[in-house]
């Protein structure tokens, strides 16, 4: 398999410009500190945008749609037909996402990389098709490996399409009707951690589902057996063809140096996966959310990655990215403006002690 660009170095961030944003921070009028995690989180930004002063003004979300092979395993609360139902719907302005991304100014991007059910031509829709939906990665595996390469490929498109638009911070999210399946089944490789503690409920099943999802993992792992032992090769026979865009999106991503703000399990999922494939790529991410599926809490412990909040979302599609893009605003614009303790005339503690 041809991957060798994605192992490709990753752009470095500018340590001087993290230092010097942590010692505008000491300046500012409160104690050292008392932002919290805002103030760590700004010094991140700035390193990895090269600046002192970050922001978070462009902000580019690109959400993912693929169907999979195992939902006829029953892994899942809802039909298959819902992934391209939900396409039509991002068309039209009327899933959360959208919502989300019109309340932030955020520019959204749909990549369709295929479904089972036809959803024909739809505006803002960017069609990329792989195939309609991969195989079922219980029998066989997910993706061809062309497929896997065509996937990968689709994400990096829309980095370089973010990279070109300049934007301050790239969002990518996840459509696909039994992707919680897929992500487990990845997340279960890679971490050699039985399903039964990482599947979950996804869009809602009930105990009784969340075992037989967890059975449906267990047979997969067992059949795929010694072919997982590398991060590519899980991707492709347990992943889906969303899941690897991702991974695409978020190598490229951090090779062009655009800041990197990841979704929950799915997304997270992929990170690791990007992470394994080009381990440096870790510095351009940062992690927006805890979501309630019990997995995304052990590939976030694997990733020592402590997210921004914890809302108790499960959705996918960019939505809990999407939430804690006001935050990192907030933190930029804290900042920028607050006054020092010279130009306010307000009196310094003590200098930190070395
Ligand atoms: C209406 C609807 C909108 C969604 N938006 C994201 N997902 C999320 O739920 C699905 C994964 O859960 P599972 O593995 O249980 O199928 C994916 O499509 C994911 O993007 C949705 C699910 C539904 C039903
Ligand atoms: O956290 C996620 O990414 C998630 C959880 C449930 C369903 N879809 C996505």
């Amino acid at each position: 398999m041809s991957a060798q660009r994605w192992r490709d170095p990753v752009r470095v961030p500018d340590v001087a410009c993290a230092r010097a944003a942590r010692a505008r921070q000491a300046r500012l009028t409160k104690p050292p500190g008392s932002l919290g995690r805002l103030e760590e989180v700004v010094c991140r930004l700035a390193a990895l945008q090269a600046s002192e002063r970050p922001r978070v003004d462009a902000v580019r979300i690109v959400v993912f749609a693929a169907d999979h092979g195992v939902a006829a395993q029953g892994v899942s609360a809802f039909p298959q037909a819902v992934t391209a139902e939900m396409v039509r719907n991002f068309a039209r302005g009327g899933a959360a996402i959208n919502v989300l991304a019109r309340s932030l100014g955020a520019s959204l991007e749909v990549v369709n990389l295929g479904t089972v059910h036809e959803t024909g031509r739809l505006p803002g829709v960017i069609d990329r098709p792989i195939g309609s939906g991969t195989a079922d990665l219980a029998r066989e595996p997910a993706m061809a490996e062309a497929q896997l390469l065509e996937a990968l490929a689709a994400g990096g498109e829309a980095a370089e399409r973010a990279g070109r638009a300049e934007v301050d911070l790239l969002i990518g999210g996840d459509m696909g009707i039994g992707n919680t399946t897929a992500a487990s089944a990845v997340a279960s490789a890679l971490l050699s951690v039985p399903p039964r503690y990482l599947a979950g409920p996804g869009t809602g099943l009930d105990a009784a589902g969340v075992r037989r999802k967890a059975a449906v993992i267990e047979h997969a792992l067992a059949l795929h057996g010694s072919a997982l032992a590398e991060p590519l090769e899980v991707l492709r026979r347990l992943g889906g063809f969303e899941i690897a865009a991702l991974v695409g999106l978020y190598l490229r991503g951090a090779q062009l140096g655009i800041p990197l703000l990841v979704d929950g399990f799915i997304a997270t999922t992929a990170a690791l996966v990007a992470v394994r494939v080009n381990a440096s790529a870790r510095e351009w991410f940062i992690y927006a959310h805890r979501s309630a599926e019990p997995g995304h809490r052990m590939v976030l412990e694997t990733l020592q990655a402590e997210p921004l909040l914890s809302l108790g979302m499960r959705l996918g599609e960019a939505s809990g990215a999407a939430v804690a893009v006001p935050l990192l605003r907030l933190a930029c614009a804290l900042h920028e403006e607050m006054a020092t303790f010279e130009e306010a005339g307000v009196s310094a503690g003590p200098e930190p002690q070395p």
